[in-house]
This record gives structure tokens, sequence and C-alpha cells, in this order.
């Protein structure tokens, strides 16, 4: 029999690539009116859950770990102490997280911890709450949380929070390019604001919100890699490779190597190529290894955040 001391539960929650994003006007929240297409690939955060009297977190992984804070700035303990302090919940949780999303990559590894804790600990607690108040709660934590839950394939608007599904066939074929270092978000969208600025560039006025081209969502609903690689799109892509030009090489190996398109993952510094098939995607993340790049092929869609056992 599994006593309540010794019962761990088990959720698991994918990263994700942004196969559009269009960035807005900055509000005076300090958050910008985004419109992305996002993409949960195969690549997974596995959080384990158990009973404790206090909140605690550590990481187990192949990732560079060393830039992570555990105590209650981490996403993953904010996400628990939320759900605690909403349901009224008494005591705490150790959290084992096995990560295997780059921190700070422009992959959200960290939303995906905090979606895959949010249900690990409402089920391990009992708290028992409804999708559509997990989601509510996702949403409080980060802009891409409620996506690392949902997973699948996802139109967001407003901070990216605002989540409509996507009708989506078949499996798109990534190779993933991993960066020694980390990016900041805050940073990469100031960047985008600064090159605004300096241009004087109003891309998107105050009455016109930025939209998802519908060429993206086609190549989605048909499962048409040729199509999405003309439309891949990131208004982050130009800031980030402003501040980080060794990016752009990297850009241009993989598309020299066979893939059909290279972007940046949301504010980076992971590049995401997608290949025309496995056979190419194959030859491309052998290419980017001899070149020594840290790689990884993924497939996308898959589903969000998911209960895995206990
Ligand atoms: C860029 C994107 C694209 O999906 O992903 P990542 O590169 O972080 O994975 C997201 O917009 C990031 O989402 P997330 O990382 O959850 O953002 P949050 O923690 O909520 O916000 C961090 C900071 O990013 C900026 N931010 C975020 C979202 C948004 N729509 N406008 C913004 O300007 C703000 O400066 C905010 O303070
Ligand atoms: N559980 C977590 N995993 C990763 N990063 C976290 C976590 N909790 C807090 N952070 C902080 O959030 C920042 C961005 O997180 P992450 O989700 O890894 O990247 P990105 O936002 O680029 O997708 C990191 O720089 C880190 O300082």
């Amino acid at each position: 029999m599994t006593t309540e001391a010794s019962r761990v539960v088990h959720a698991r929650a994918p990263g994700k690539i942004n196969v559009y994003l269009g960035v807005g006007a900055l509000g005076d929240d300090g958050y910008h009116e985004i419109a992305t297409a996002y993409q949960a690939v195969s690549l997974y955060e596995d959080v384990r859950a158990s009973d404790a009297p206090d909140f605690s977190v550590a990481f187990t992984g192949p990732v560079d770990l060393r830039e992570l804070e555990t105590d209650g700035s981490n996403l993953a303990i904010r996400a628990a102490t939320l759900l605690a302090r909403t349901t009224g919940y008494r005591r705490g949780v150790r959290l084992e997280i096995e990560k295997n999303v780059p921190v700070a990559g422009g992959m959200g590894g960290g939303s995906a911890d905090a979606a895959a804790t949010l249900l690990a600990c409402d089920a391990l607690w009992g708290t028992d709450l409804s999708r559509e108040d997990l989601l509510e709660l996702a949403a409080t934590i980060g802009a891409d949380v409620p996506f690392a839950f949902t997973g699948g394939t996802a139109v967001g608007t407003g901070r990216g929070d605002q989540l409509s599904p996507a009708l989506a066939q078949g499996q798109f074929q990534w190779v993933l390019a991993f960066a020694a270092f980390g990016m900041s978000t805050p940073d990469v969208y100031r960047e985008l604001d600064l090159h605004r600025e300096r241009h004087a560039l109003d891309i998107f006025p105050a009455e016109t919100q930025p939209r998802v081209d519908p060429n993206v969502l086609q190549a989605l609903r048909a499962g048409d890699p040729h199509l999405l690689a003309e439309s891949l799109f990131n208004d982050l892509q130009a800031p980030a490779l402003h501040l980080e030009p060794r990016l752009a090489e990297v850009i241009e190996l993989g598309e020299e190597n066979g893939a059909l398109a290279g972007v940046v993952s949301g504010s980076g510094p992971t590049v995401a190529f997608l290949a025309a098939d496995l056979d190419s995607a194959l030859e491309l993340q052998i290419a980017l290894s001899a070149a020594r790049h840290t790689v990884a092929r993924v497939t996308g869609p898959v589903h969000g955040a998911r209960i895995l056992g206990e």
C-alpha cells in the first residue's frame, strides 16, 4: 500500500517553439501585445512531487543548471506556493525536476516546470481544481505557462497567454541547436523596442494588432513543412541576433546543411531548424554535431502537461 509519506506524483510538460511571433506595442504593464503560433515539441520537463512540510526543488538533467536559483523565485516553487495559497493547503512539497529544456533558452522550460508542478501538486494534495482554474493560475506565473499546460499547437495573443487551439496535422521534424549561454527575455524585448525607437518604426500602431500569418496556420493545418519553412517568422530574432551575433552563423550552418529554414525560438538563443523529413533531420543533426554544436532532434506537436503516474 502507498502511504501519504511515500507517494510520488510524476507529471511531464513539453518545451515549445514559436513558429510565428509578431510583437506589437509595449503596454503600460511592461508587456507587449503579441501574436504567436506555439508548437509543443518532444523535449520534456519531468516533475516528481512528494509530500513535505515546506517547499523545495532540486534539479537534475543534461542541461547547464548553474544559473538556476532554487529559492522562492524559481517558477516551480512559485507554481506550488501559488496553488497552496489559492486552495488553503497548509503543507509544502518536495519537487524533483529532470530538466531537458535549456535554461533561458527561449523554449519555455521554466514555464513547463510551472505547468507540470501545478498539475502534480493538484493531484498530490487532492485540491482538485478545474482545468480552467489551473489555466488561470498558470497565466499569473508567466505568459508562456498556459501554453505549456495545454500543449499541441495554439495561437497565443495578448501577452501570449490568451490561447486558441489551431488545427494541426502530422508531425514536423525539428533539429534544435542549443547555445552554451542563456538570454534574458526582457533584455531581448527591450532591444526590439530600442531598435524601433532608433529607427522611428511604428510597426504596429496602437490600433493595429499583430496577427499570425495565415500561411503559418495553413501550413500547420496541412502538415506541410515546406510551406511552414517559408513562413517561419520571429520579431525577436533580429534583436536576439543583435545581442548575440554568433547565432547568425548557426542559422547559416543549418541552412547550408539541409534545413528548410532556421529560426530563433522565442527570445533565443536556441535555434530551431525545420527539416523536410526524418532523413534530412538526421543528416542535419550529424552535420551540426560534427561542427561541435549541442543538438537535439525533436518532433511536434506533442501534448501539454499531464500526469504520467504515481
Ligand atoms: C518570448 C517568449 C515567446 O513565447 O518566450 P521565451 O523566449 O521567454 O521562451 C514569451 O513572450 C515570454 O514568455 P515568458 O517567459 O513566460 O514571459 P514572462 O515571464 O511572463 O515575462 C518576462 C518578461 O518578458 C517581457 N514580455 C513577456 C511577454 C510579452 N508578451 N511581452 C513582454 O514584454 C516582459 O519584460 C516581462 O517582464
Ligand atoms: N524552473 C525554472 N527553469 C528555468 N528557468 C527558471 C526556472 N525558474 C526560474 N527561472 C528563471 O527564468 C528565466 C527564463 O526561464 P526559461 O523558461 O528557462 O527560459 P525562456 O523564458 O527563455 O524560455 C531563467 O533565466 C531563470 O532565471
